[in-house]
């Protein structure tokens, strides 16, 4: 007999609230475990836990709605031919559609059902107003948009790339389908075994064994001869602007405790590892989100403003923005030597009796010296600039001193990242081609109200993770001579603020002219051991960041690398075989017989080994997940001609100021 929909919706959502309060239960909030202190350092925030409750809920809900709609869908969806979830879901949507007259595109247009849904689920939506004559941005993202004021703000689920070719025959109701989904989420079907929330783990190897074959730096790695060490740090610094997928839990996932812990998904260990002995790598899930208030699929968060807006300087929520302000002359809080204030809170090794963990916009400020000199670098130049616009407005207030220079630094990142960053990375071609070169003229209007800049979760959980190749094995000083180094081994480096707060910091500038003229590493295949085998070395204990990459990618359910080939223009592959018809394209021999080796089906290969593996030609998706980022600086509101810095050996006096004399108000 046949539940009536009422009756079925209370009782997945009625189902969905006991497995969150499982999983409250077995992941206690607060709870002291002893793991590494950087898991904790992306364990999420207060403010993501009610998306990621509903979520949970939503999730499970949705899960069982599917199961009791339909028993075989399940069945299907855990075989292998179903290599696409877009195909997947399809298949279930039409499955449950002729079977029992409902379906997951149905139910998320029902206005009925929806109702029930919202009553038992709690969904958040934005309860908060625009002010349309501020002329500054909000702290938190919000309102840039006024027709989406959601679009880009804080501890909003990330987005998805769409695949436009789903337009053809094919997939045509797939396309169908996702149109009616809700005109704010665009999305490529996630890659989830179960169509909504498991992680595919099928057949896939360990990407511990994948970065082994793929991306161990046994000599071959190399300096990259046109990048300079800041190349890498600003990469790092900009990520830490746009995007912090937090996790969802502080647990040690290879405690055998947590074998059942939906929180965990650790990374097998080959027996024969060169470097670990344990056979289990820790790794805990992103926090899950879902989108709009309909039954749906698993999505990240994004804790922080996705706009290019110095977030990490200056925090991605009101709170964490006062928190870091002086409230006075429109200055940033530092300590008297001029250093980042202390963050007693921090979770920085503290190695040495004066040493303290920084406080700033982005919690990830320790991680390495580099990182932690960027964001000191940019405190300054904010107390630099604020100091200079009081005096020439004596009559502006701490407030407006501070949203102008606020303003002013941003628009300097937007700029030194457009200008110099990203043709740095993808060439002055793909600058040219993608349109993404600036104006010679100082203003440039690309503002698409259209365009929802929000991260998209392939760029974040994959491309933009490229930098990681560029990390060099250490960090230094260079003094004043540009001759006498003082190296340090990156691996005794990760969150110790010792080179930085030394000598109550006398030592930053000489950390900053280390990072200007020594050289990264290259942007290939090859990893440094100090973050493929030594990363977060603590007690002994270490792991792997491109191992953990790959993990994040089939975390988040990200498609296959074909799949964003396919999304990205690029042909199709079926065959490894390159010169055959929809051969495995864009990779040298030599990679492509790692791939194989690794992989039974070369439609499996995971997102960032497929990318970071391939030659480097113009056209490659890399370059195409980038692009999208233009999105970024089109939206500031602000389009000051602002030209900072120069390469090269020039005295500093001689490098062009911006001239602030043009924001004298009269
Ligand atoms: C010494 C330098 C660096 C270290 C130690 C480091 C470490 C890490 C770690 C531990 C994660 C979290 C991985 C996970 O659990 O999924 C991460 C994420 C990430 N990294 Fe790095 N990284 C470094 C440099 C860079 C650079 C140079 C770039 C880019 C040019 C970059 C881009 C990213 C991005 C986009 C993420 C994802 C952030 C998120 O969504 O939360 N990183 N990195
Ligand atoms: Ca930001």
């Amino acid at each position: 007999r046949r539940k009536t929909h009422k009756q079925l919706v209370k009782d997945c959502t009625e189902y969905g609230k006991e497995q969150l309060s499982h999983f409250k239960k077995k992941n206690q909030e607060g709870e002291d475990i002893h793991t590494h202190s950087f898991d904790e350092l992306r364990w999420r925030k207060q403010e993501s836990s009610e998306l990621e409750y509903a979520a949970i809920l939503t999730l499970e809900a949705t899960k069982k709605l599917k199961t009791e709609g339909h028993k075989e869908t399940q069945n299907r969806v855990s075989t292998r031919e179903i290599k696409y979830a877009a195909i997947l879901t399809l298949e279930s949507t039409q499955k449950l559609k002729t079977d029992t007259g409902m379906c997951l595109s149905e139910l998320q247009n029902d206005p009925e059902l929806l109702e029930i849904w919202t009553s038992l689920v709690d969904c958040r939506n934005f309860t908060g107003t625009c002010d349309e004559n501020d002329p500054y941005r909000s702290a938190d993202g919000s309102c840039n948009n006024l027709d989406y004021p959601e679009w880009g703000k804080s501890f909003t689920p990330q987005e998805r790339f769409v695949p436009a070719h789903y337009e053809d025959g094919m997939y045509t109701q797939f396309f169908e389908w996702v149109k009616s989904f809700t005109p704010r989420t665009n999305f490529l079907s996630s890659h989830y075994e179960d169509g909504i929330d498991y992680p595919r783990d099928y057949d896939l190897p360990s990407p511990r064994l994948i970065s082994n074959k793929l991306f161990n730096d046994t000599g071959e790695g190399s300096y990259d001869k046109r990048k300079t060490a800041e190349m890498m740090a600003w990469g790092q610094l900009l990520a830490h602007d746009f995007v912090l997928t937090p996790t969802i839990a502080k647990v040690d996932c290879c405690e055998q405790a947590n074998e059942d812990n939906p929180a965990c998904f650790p990374i097998e260990v080959p027996e024969d590892d060169a470097h670990f002995t344990s056979t289990c790598m820790n790794f805990v899930r992103s926090s899950p989100a879902t989108v709009g208030c309909v039954p749906g699929h698993r999505e990240q968060v994004n804790e922080l403003t996705a706009y290019i807006d110095g977030s990490m300087l200056y925090g991605s929520t009101k709170k964490e923005m006062d928190g870091l302000r002086e409230f006075s002359g429109g200055r940033m809080r530092c300590t008297d030597t001029n250093l980042l204030p202390a963050n007693p809170a921090g979770m920085c090794l503290k190695l040495n009796p004066n040493d303290v963990c920084q406080a700033a916009g982005d919690s990830r400020v320790d991680v390495v010296p580099n990182l932690g000199g960027n964001h000191i670098l940019l405190m300054r130049e904010h107390n630099r600039i604020a100091d200079e616009l009081a005096v020439i407005n004596h009559h502006w207030d701490d407030e407006r001193v501070f949203q102008e220079t606020r303003k002013i630094v941003a628009a300097m990142i937007q700029h030194i990242s457009y200008n110099e960053y990203l043709p740095g990375v993808i060439g002055p071609d793909a600058m040219t081609y993608y349109d993404l070169d600036l104006s010679p003229w100082g203003h440039d209007d690309p503002y698409d109200p259209d365009f929802n800049p929000s991260i998209r979760n392939a760029f974040a959980a994959a491309a933009f993770r490229f930098g990681h190749s560029q990390v060099m094995p250490e960090q230094a000083y260079l003094f004043h001579d540009y001759v006498s180094f003082e190296h340090y081994p990156l691996e005794k480096e990760f969150m110790n603020t010792h080179m930085i707060q030394k000598q109550e910091g006398k030592k930053v500038p000489a950390l900053m002219r280390w990072l200007s003229y020594d050289k990264a590493m290259d942007t290939d295949r090859f990893f440094v051991k100090e973050i493929r085998d030594l990363l977060f070395l603590k007690n002994g204990k270490s792991s792997d960041l491109p191992a953990i990459n790959i993990q994040r990618g089939r975390d988040h359910g990200l498609p296959s690398y074909n799949a964003f080939r396919e999304h990205c223009g690029l042909s199709t592959v079926s065959h490894w075989n390159p010169n055959a018809d929809e051969g495995l394209e864009d990779h040298r021999w030599s990679v492509t017989r790692i791939l194989k080796d690794l992989y039974q089906n070369v439609e499996d290969i995971d997102l960032f080994a497929g990318a970071i593996t391939e030659n480097k030609v113009h056209g490659a998706c890399l370059i195409d997940n980038l692009k999208l980022e233009k999105g970024s600086v089109a939206v500031n509101k602000e389009n000051e001609a602002i030209k900072a810095i120069l390469n090269g050996l020039v005295p500093c006096s001689d490098l062009p100021d911006v001239n602030l004399q043009l924001w004298r108000e009269h």
